[in-house]
């Protein structure tokens, strides 16, 4: 396996040091998940673990992300965008322990997660002697950046720790949008490698094993949070929550009607909901309904029920009034049912 290792002057090839790992980051919708399962349907031949960081209660990504033979999911509820959090020490070192031989990882952070925390992990005493991190990929949902509007170091922070930049949703806006984009971009990342994409369909080789993170950029940024973690333990300090993003989480076991849901989303979803993902059960239907919010722009699409019927729905914005949306929620409850 190439990627995997050294060319040696005495024609040995020796494994490199530690496990390469990337990690996938971006905002809200933007397209990391659709990103994975191109990795996991592509990665030939080769063992990649996943692991799933996910704001809110239930995880949806667990439904969202395929999952063949020779990948696992290993999801992580976590918050995994401090430094001094153990579950992703103790999660890659699940991966590391396993007795099939995994070749890649590859990380997926939460929309609301400054990646720098969860890369200066990887340079942390515990891992750094069996990981190397390969890069870390940003992808930007090209219909819905405004960064602007969420002034906040962590998504800043997307961007300008970012190896690669995927400018992805391309089939939304149009090329002069684009074009102003990636300029901006570039000026806040200066020689990041750009690449624009339509369902995060990127070339593999542009975004694993590639070698792009430089460790040495980076000691600086870890003795100071070496220092902040000494002060102030679990501050989440340049994390969105902070700007008022909050997770709502519904789940049921008894179809939704079509028309009841159809009104919430008309009527009744308030504007401050940024994203919302779920997979939603009708009454009315035979199917399993995969369901994505990004900004104003709603999809609903038809899969096949594998496991029970349920519905499961996370909602994300700033400021959501919690109990009023639980209950729009349940009054969306097929009525028969309850
Ligand atoms: N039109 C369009 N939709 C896309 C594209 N890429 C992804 N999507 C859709 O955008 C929605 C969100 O995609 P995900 O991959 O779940 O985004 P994410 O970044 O993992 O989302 P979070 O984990 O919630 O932050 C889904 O409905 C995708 O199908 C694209 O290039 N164009």
């Amino acid at each position: 396996m190439q990627s995997a290792v050294n060319y040696n002057p005495n024609n040995i090839y020796v494994p490199k040091k530690g496990l390469p790992v990337t990690i996938i980051t971006g905002f809200l919708g933007s397209g990391k998940t659709t990103l994975l399962n191109h990795i996991i349907k592509n990665q030939h031949g080769l063992k990649t673990a996943v692991l799933v960081n996910e704001f809110g209660e239930i995880g949806i990504d667990n439904e969202l992300i395929i999952s063949s033979d020779g990948n696992m999911v290993e999801l992580n509820n976590g918050c995994i965008c401090c430094t001094i959090n153990n579950d992703l020490i103790d999660a890659v070192y699940k991966v590391l322990e396993r007795q099939e031989k995994i070749d890649y990882l590859v990380i997926e952070t939460t929309g609301l997660a400054d990646p720098l925390p969860v890369a200066l992990t990887f340079m942390g005493a515990e891992l750094r002697d069996f990981t190397r991190l390969d890069s870390i990929v940003t992808v930007v949902d090209t219909a819905n950046y405004c960064l602007d509007l969420f002034d906040s170091q962590a998504a800043h922070n997307q961007i300008a720790y970012g190896d690669v930049i995927v400018l992805n949703k391309v089939d939304l806006v149009d090329k002069v949008y684009l074009d102003s984009l990636e300029a901006r971009i570039r000026e806040m990342k200066e020689g990041a490698r750009i690449l624009r994409s339509n369902n995060s369909q990127v070339p593999l080789p542009l975004i694993l094993s590639v070698g792009l993170f430089k460790s040495d950029q980076y000691f600086d940024q870890r003795e100071a949070n070496n220092h902040h973690d000494h002060h102030d333990h679990h501050d989440h300090h340049d994390h969105l929550e902070n700007d008022g993003f909050t997770s709502i989480s519904f789940e049921s076991d008894k179809p939704l009607s079509v028309r009841e849901f159809q009104y919430f989303l008309d009527n009744l979803l308030p504007e401050n909901i940024f994203r919302a993902k779920g997979i939603i059960w009708f009454d009315e239907s035979p199917k399993r309904h995969i369901f994505h919010l990004c900004g104003k722009r709603f999809t609903l699409d038809d899969d096949e029920w594998k496991g029970e019927r349920k519905s499961q729905l996370v909602l994300i914005g700033q400021n959501l009034d919690h109990n009023n949306l639980k209950k729009q929620l349940e009054n969306c409850i097929c009525k028969s049912f309850c």
